[in-house]
């Protein structure tokens, strides 16, 4: 076997398995760089992870297709529609150490040939009966045994597992005694089977904590004596008293604890309360897994361009880095089990109904499809949670770039790179004002909106989204970015992106943020003002970024910067220029430029300026 006989296995898996989001599998490019969902051993000899998760799978997956890839480590089609059972080839694969199956149609008996390699098995959230097979006991690598939400009866076998971490056998109809060797486990691995019992859930009925009394011998009626009869009727006598007097006694007791609990009632009521809060507390689900139902979990829209390979599971079990917060909610780094890197952003106070929200991100899935605009790859929609998924733009925002690392003291963005992130911005938002008939607007253009790769080319993020929020909220970060009729209209237009756009061009030029900032040398309250001021009274040089004038020769070229980035910001909104015109204006400078003396922009070595 070769990567040769690998790519003819999955060629024949994707010809004979349907499948609703295409794979881009194809037998004239490499399967270890291009292929969706595979990865290859270090030296690209084998295959050795398979993942299509969420990919529409439909059907039985066919023997003598995956079975063949004897070098596969890692198996995951969990939430597709897969039908019937795995075949034995498959799962019995001597290298597979993990699979995922969970979220599909599989049914009939777990399967019995497994690979004794396997540490991770999740077979969850299908429609699994029969018994538990003995069998499992020789996967004896088993770390993972998830099996919840499946149809599984009979009794649980004692499982001799020693690296089993995690077990879950909730929500089947499992019955009889919790062996001894699972015991260790929380109640939560067997909640949800009726007939289950013994600890940790409770005690199996006939097995009383407390054992019974033996009971007597019966006597012998016939030969029961005089003196017998006497006795038994002291003895009935006495216990008549003693029951009644230990009645009292009960009912005194029961009385004064009454009483008691009755004065303390307040004290116990909120200390109550306290207990639950406290509770909740303890595990505070500060990520955007949340709001998420559990019932839910497959339900991520991804668009059709996405080649992302993950479902809304994977993203929950992300590890996740608040990026920060910002008008429409919380931003997230998560990087997948697999390593994928993602932006989730968690939309707060959304308005709008379910339909409306999908045809929206619908909308901005599809317009987001160019190389300056950050794409938007899936969305998620529940009552509690809305979230957005981006791809992650690894070099940060502009604004990042542009102010910290002056605070860094590190290297400022030098003028060629300023000039190219403008020209990359311009041609984003020209491409977003071409859409939806021409009409389309960003309505949020600043500095920590645009994005910047790892070559620093330039990305607009966040459009598209103010449609869906309460109303347009301006918060004082974004008013240096206004365009004095929209802090009047509150309706952005796409003249007020180019005005948006110009403060940004000046803020690239000048270094200086146009924000409120007391005590900020870097920022100016409003940066057009302050900038025509200073032109007025001729002493443009004096506005421009000291870092970029150490350069030589480039202030012909910043004053012609500087004349487009004033017609973005006229007051009047009829005279600021369309993007195309901005497009073709900068274009210009670059190329006066660039046929000049020094280095032509595209020859330039990749600068390392990330922050
Ligand atoms: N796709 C992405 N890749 C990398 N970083 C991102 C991405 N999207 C956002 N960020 C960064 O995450 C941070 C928070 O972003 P967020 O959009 O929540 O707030 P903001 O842009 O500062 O404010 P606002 O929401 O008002 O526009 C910002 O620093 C932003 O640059």
């Amino acid at each position: 076997a070769d990567l040769n006989s690998d790519k003819q296995a999955l060629l024949a898996f994707a010809a004979s398995l349907p499948h609703g989001r295409k794979l881009n599998w194809s037998s004239t490019t490499p399967v270890c760089t291009s292929w969706v969902g595979v990865t290859c051993t270090p030296d690209k000899s084998r295959v050795h992870t398979l993942r299509l998760p969420a990919v529409g799978l439909f059907g039985p997956i066919p023997s003598d297709t995956l079975g063949k890839l004897d070098a596969l480590e890692v198996l995951s089609l969990r939430s597709n529609r897969i039908t019937v059972d795995l075949p034995p080839d498959v799962g019995s694969i001597p290298s597979l150490h993990s699979l995922y199956l969970q979220h599909n149609n599989l049914s009939g008996i777990i399967p019995t040939s497994l690979s004794s390699s396997l540490t991770f098995l999740d077979l969850s959230y299908n429609t699994f009966d029969g018994e538990i097979p003995l069998k499992v006991q020789n996967l004896t690598q088993l770390t993972a045994l998830l099996l919840q939400n499946n149809s599984l009866s009979g009794p649980i076998p004692d499982l001799q597992l020693p690296r089993l971490r995690h077990l879950n056998l909730s929500n089947n109809n499992l019955s009889g005694p919790i062996p001894p060797s699972l015991q260790k486990f929380s109640a939560n691995s067997f909640l949800g089977n009726a007939f289950l019992c013994g600890f940790p859930l409770e005690p199996c009925p006939g097995t009383a904590p407390s054992p019974s009394p033996a009971l007597p011998p019966s006597p012998n009626k016939t030969k029961k004596s005089f003196w017998k009869k006497i006795r038994t009727g002291v003895i009935i006598a006495i216990a008549t008293v003693g029951g009644v007097l230990l009645l009292i006694l009960i009912l005194l007791l029961l009385l004064c604890i009454f009483k008691r609990k009755k004065h303390s009632e307040p004290t116990t009521a909120s200390s109550k309360g306290k207990a639950v809060a406290g509770g909740r507390a303890e595990k505070p689900k500060e990520d955007y897994s949340s709001g998420v139902q559990e019932a839910e979990r497959n339900k991520l829209a991804f668009f059709e361009s996405s080649s992302y390979n993950f479902d809304l599971e994977d993203l929950l079990r992300a590890s996740a880095e608040v990026l920060g917060k910002g008008s429409y909610g919380t931003t997230y780094k998560a990087v997948l089990e697999d390593g994928t890197t993602v932006v989730v952003k968690r939309l707060k106070e959304v308005v709008v109904s379910k339909k409306d929200f999908e045809q929206q991100m619908e909308m901005v899935g599809r317009i987001g499809q160019h190389q300056n605009v950050v794409p938007l790859r899936a969305y998620y929609y529940s009552k509690d949670e809305k979230l957005l998924v981006f791809d992650y733009v690894p070099s940060g925002s502009l604004a990042a770039v542009l102010h910290g690392n002056k605070a860094a003291g590190r290297d400022p963005l030098d003028w060629e790179t300023r000039v190219k992130i403008s020209l990359d911005v311009a041609r984003g938002i020209s491409h977003l004002h071409a859409e939806g008939g021409g009409k389309f607007i960003h309505g949020n253009i600043k500095a920590s909106n645009v994005l910047l790769s790892l070559n620093l080319d330039g990305c607009v993020s966040e459009f598209g989204l103010a449609q869906l929020m309460t109303n347009a909220q301006s918060p004082a970060r974004l008013i240096g970015y206004r365009a004095p009729e929209v802090l009047e209209t509150k309706r952005p237009t796409q003249k007020s992106d180019v005005y948006s756009f110009g403060v940004l061009l000046l803020e690239m030029l000048t270094g200086k943020a146009p924000l409120r900032s007391p005590g900020r040398e870097d920022s100016i309250e409003h940066l057009p003002r302050w900038v025509q001021s200073v032109v007025r009274e001729e002493w443009t040089a004096e506005v421009f970024d000291t870092d970029l004038m150490r350069h030589p020769n480039v202030e012909d070229e910043m004053v012609q910067m500087l004349q487009v980035a004033m017609a973005c910001v006229a007051v009047v909104p009829d005279q600021r220029p369309k993007m195309e015109e901005v497009i073709r204006r900068i274009t210009d400078i670059r190329n006066n430029y660039s046929s000049g003396t020094r280095t032509p922009l595209e020859d330039k070595p990749e600068t390392s300026q990330a922050p």
